[in-house]
């Protein structure tokens, strides 16, 4: 739509450049036909001239082109004389006989074809109005029939008149006279040529034409012809280019002069007709007409216009020519042959001109008809004409106003998509707005948010903080008041425990006084029953004496008032008694009392007791080394060693007259080793004595402490019968534990005993107090297990028996025996191969100070120390040899190592020590009988023995510490 309307004013201006361009595109040909004109005619064009000029010379060359067949003798150039242009062709016969006035036939021949020419156009463009953009193709041709000057019936009157009235008495009368007077006419009047292109070069500019011709070479070669010439063409075919030319309806010729506007038609009243010279001097138009029939394109209108019909001009120059050539070839042929050969004939020539005259009216007349029929047809095309005018200008007003309404329409769109470009732009700057006040509001609620968040959070945290205070002061305050309250119930508690015990005991006291009251008061009234009855039986009496002394008044009176008398003694010896019992209750009361500052003092005394009892018992250091040498049992064992105890005051001493030993001199002597312990005991020494070096050690169980004692010595040395004996230290030491804690019982002590007895046997735990019979079921294996903080030890899977009194523990010792491994070596028939251990754990509670206290006594018999190579043991008990001295060798390196306060002691080497852990190390009393044979063949075992008991003396291993803690303690550790 928008390209619509300037399509119009487009188009339109297209058209000018389209025939511009035509007419350059003809314009190359053209002067290609020039050139081709020039080469071949002898007139040679300037250089100089101007296109018009040029087209005008290619033109009439081209009438000009043919093969020049006779040679002309050329006169000189005449100047003066506008004639006297040399043409290669021979003179025509014409202008030969019109001699100075040879432009009489051109004039003539140049209107009819001037005529012609306006003819066709108009024709042309009132056939074909507004279409004019293909003379190039088509160009119109002029019938072959009518010569070139037939086609303007003025022209052809004028020129008839012309010819008639002024040329041919010219004619006559110069012939006359130049053939009278002047024999050398005849070469003057030869260069005139009748064609048309000569006779346009010499109209139009015949003085630059005569300034040229003294240019134009003599003699001219001609090149020989490419084609046929036009009057051989011609004469080919003259009847077929006149029946295309005339045949039919005049639609050929229609179609040949199409190209030319209808306002050519109205060339005098046009605006551009001045510019044609056949319309304003004769002069001219006999010039004009002379190139009429070549170039009937010429638009008065515009010079492409012009141009383009100089195309056809070119081409109906073509088409023409032949009907040209052909009039003007027999002219010349008549016209050659009377020069040459019979000379000048003026009637000859008149008569010749009148039959040719007449040939010409009568084709005057016949292009008269074809003029009616073509002017019919221009009326008609006329209408048609100005039919297709109003139909155009309708149009034009339709297109006009249809432009309008486009661009009313346009105008409208534009206005609206200004509009919408208004709209568009307020729309965006409004959702512009819109978005900045979207921010804004989503900004200002999220600060809004924030800050709500913000107070919700700090509310959050103060409702927080201010719960947690008041949870806090809640709590305190509850504490405070618990504490208060449990303050408060202890304290009651206490007072009522206090009042309580007060009472109980004023209760117990008011029983007993009040048993004893009751059993005194029974007695009394026993006996005063027995009183009455017997006073009731001498009353019985007294009254059987009475009755039998009825008779005697006065004796029983005097007897019944001695009997009451005696009553009311009685009465009052009661009362005398009663004061007696009061007494007595008082001086009970105060000796209850002074009791129980007593016991008081006593439970003092205890734990002053067993305080300096531990300092005493760390004074002499925790691990004691006590030897004992048991007596030769018979004779028959052998000889006896020499043993001395030196030290008779304290027994620490002993003196061991070593083997003999032979010096190099060969005397043999024996060395005395001096061996000294915490305590010797002589054979003579009997188990209750030993007993009591260590039942300080078992007091020091009772008071907390982990005591081991164990009895290291060679097989058969008495260590069995030192410690499990029947009056051995296990049973002296259950026995005095029990009558111990007996005697505690009064200080509010309490205890409970616990017995298990183990056997290590090859690096193996066995428990000696299982039952034979197990039903086949395995027994466990025993595990030990450590209790680092309460520093016990305890065995899994090993039976705890209860030992609650001597008699349990006299039955557990024979179990024990009997279960313990005993195997036949060749040192000891019945010697044990394996290390005993009977753990005893008491533990103690004081009810009144609340004091408790656990210990553990372990009494250890190992098994017999003797070397390997002394006993001759083999296979199993060699092995088991081996790991019974392993097992020493570990306790002597435990004892060395907790000796030297080291690190690490190596309690895991052997199962012995990995047991008594707890109780060889610091919170452990410790007391090693060393057993000594009396027998000199075990006088190197013995000496061995009191050396590994003399480093085990050596050894200092530390303060121990009770176990001891109080009630209240536990209870809060709990
Ligand atoms: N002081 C003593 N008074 C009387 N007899 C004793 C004394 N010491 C040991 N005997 C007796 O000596 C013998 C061997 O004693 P015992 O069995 O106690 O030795 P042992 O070192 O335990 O041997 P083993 O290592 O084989 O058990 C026993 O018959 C025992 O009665």
């Amino acid at each position: 739509m928008a390209a619509s309307p300037g399509a119009a004013p487009g188009g339109a201006a297209a058209a000018p450049s389209q025939s511009a361009s035509a007419a350059s595109e003809v314009a190359v040909p053209h002067q290609r036909q020039s050139d081709a004109g020039s080469s071949s005619t002898s007139v040679a064009p300037t250089k100089s001239a101007n296109s018009k000029r040029t087209r005008r010379i290619s033109a009439a060359a081209a009438l000009t082109v043919r093969p020049a067949r006779i040679q002309v003798p050329v006169p000189p150039p005449a100047p003066a004389n506008p004639v006297t242009v040399y043409h290669r062709s021979p003179p025509d016969p014409t202008m030969a006989v019109l001699g100075g006035l040879p432009l009489a036939p051109a004039i003539f021949f140049g209107c009819l074809g001037e005529i012609n020419r306006q003819i066709a156009q108009s024709s042309i463009h009132s056939l074909r109005p507004g279409t004019n953009t293909s003379p190039r193709r088509d160009p119109p041709r002029i019938s072959p029939t009518l010569p070139p000057t037939s086609s303007a019936p003025g022209a052809v009157l004028l020129s008839s008149f012309l010819l008639v009235n002024y040329l041919l008495p010219r004619m006559r009368a110069a012939l006359n006279m130049e053939s009278s007077e002047n024999p050398t006419f005849q070469s003057r009047l030869h260069p005139p040529t009748f064609r048309s292109g000569l006779l346009q070069e010499m109209s139009d500019s015949h003085t630059n034409a005569r300034a040229h011709t003294s240019q134009i070479p003599t003699k001219l070669s001609q090149p020989e012809p490419k084609r046929k010439t036009l009057a051989e063409r011609a004469g080919e075919h003259p009847k077929a280019q006149m029946s295309t030319a005339t045949h039919g309806t005049g639609i050929p010729r229609l179609n040949s002069i199409k190209g030319q506007s209808i306002a050519n038609l109205n060339a005098n009243t046009h605006a551009t007709a001045p510019s044609r010279p056949i319309h304003t001097k004769f002069s001219k138009s006999v010039g004009g007409g002379m190139r009429a029939a070549p170039q009937p394109p010429r638009a008065p209108t515009s010079m492409g216009f012009s141009r383009s019909t100089s195309t056809r001009s070119r081409a109906n120059t073509r088409t023409s020519r032949p009907q040209t050539a052909v009039g003007y070839h027999d002219a010349e042929e008549e016209v050659i042959e009377i020069s040459q050969h019979k000379g000048w004939d003026v009637d000859g020539r008149l008569s010749e001109f009148e039959s040719q005259f007449e040939k010409m009216k009568e084709a005057f007349e016949g292009t008269m008809k074809d003029r009616k029929t073509l002017e019919d047809a221009i009326d008609l095309a006329k209408a048609r004409t100005n039919d297709l005018e109003r139909e155009k200008q309708r149009l034009l007003d339709q297109n006009t106003q249809l432009h309008n309404q486009l661009e009313a329409q346009r105008q409208e769109i534009y206005s609206l998509q200004q509009e919408k470009q208004s709209m568009l732009l307020e729309f965006e700057r409004e959702q512009q707005r819109h978005k900045f006040d979207l921010e804004d509001k989503v900004r200002n609620h999220r600060h809004e948010l924030d800050e709500v968040r913000r107070q919700f959070k700090a509310e959050v945290d103060q409702m927080n903080r201010e719960h947690r205070e008041a949870l806090e002061a809640l709590e305190r305050q509850h504490r405070a008041q618990l504490a208060d309250e449990q303050a408060q119930k202890a304290r009651e508690l206490t007072e009522l425990r206090a009042r309580l015990g007060a009472e109980q005991q004023d209760m117990n006291l008011e029983l007993l006084r009040k048993e004893r009251e009751i059993q005194e008061l029974r007695s009394h009234i026993e006996a005063l029953k027995s009183d009455l009855d017997r006073e009731q039986a001498l009353r019985t009496t007294l009254q059987q004496q009475v009755a039998e002394m009825s008779t005697t008044n006065l004796a029983l009176e005097d007897r019944m008032r001695a009997l009451r008398a005696k009553i009311e003694f009685l009465e009052s010896d009661s009362k005398q008694q009663s004061d007696a019992f009061a007494q007595m209750e008082n001086r009970l009361q105060e000796a209850l009392r002074v009791a129980e500052e007593a016991r008081q003092k006593l439970i003092k005394e205890e734990t002053e007791r067993r305080v300096l009892f531990n300092k005493y018992q760390e004074l002499k250091g925790n691990i004691r080394v006590m030897c004992r040498v048991r007596p030769v049992l018979d004779p028959s064992e052998g000889e006896e060693a020499k043993i001395s105890f030196p030290d008779t005051k304290t027994s620490t001493q002993i003196d061991v007259t070593g083997p003999e030993e032979r010096s190099s001199l060969g005397t043999v002597t024996r060395k005395v080793i001096p061996f000294e312990f915490d305590r010797v005991f002589d054979p003579s020494v009997k188990n209750e004595e030993i007993f009591g070096e260590i039942s300080q050690l078992v007091q020091s169980a009772l008071d907390g402490y982990n005591v081991c004692i164990f009895c290291y010595g060679q097989t058969g040395s008495g260590k069995t019968y030192t410690m499990s004996s029947p009056d051995g230290m296990i049973p002296r030491a259950t026995h005095m534990i029990y009558d111990t804690i007996t005697k505690l019982r009064e200080k509010s002590w309490s205890y409970t005993l616990e017995g298990s007895f183990v056997e290590v046997y090859n690096e193996e735990l066995h428990d000696l107090l299982a039952e034979n019979t197990n039903n086949g079921v395995p027994r466990k294996k025993l595990e030990i297990r450590h209790d680092e903080v309460r520093k016990q030890t305890t065995v899994l899977n090993c039976r705890t028996v209860a030992l609650d009194s001597p008699e349990k523990v006299e039955a557990m010792l024979k179990q024990a025996q009997a279960n313990r491994s005993v195997a036949a070596t060749k040192a000891n028939e019945r010697s044990s191969r394996s290390h005993s251990v009977f753990i005893l754990r008491m533990v103690g509670e004081n009810s009144a100070t609340g004091e408790r206290c656990e210990g553990t006594l372990n009494l250890v018999d190992l098994a017999g120390s003797e070397r390997l190579k002394h006993s001759q043991a083999e296979g199993d008990r060699m092995k088991e040899t081996q790991s019974i001295n392993k097992s020493l060798a570990c306790l002597g390196d435990v004892i060395e190592a907790l000796g030297k306060g080291s690190p690490h002691v190596p309690y895991r080497n052997s199962k012995l020590t990995h047991l008594l852990q707890y109780s060889l190390g610091g919170n452990s009393k410790t007391l090693m009988f060393v057993m000594v044979s009396p027998l000199e063949a075990h006088l190197k075992e013995t000496i061995t023995s009191l050396r590994f008991a003399t480093k085990v003396h050596n050894t200092h291993i530390g303060t121990a510490k009770s176990t001891k803690k109080l009630k209240s303690v536990d209870r809060s550790s709990d």
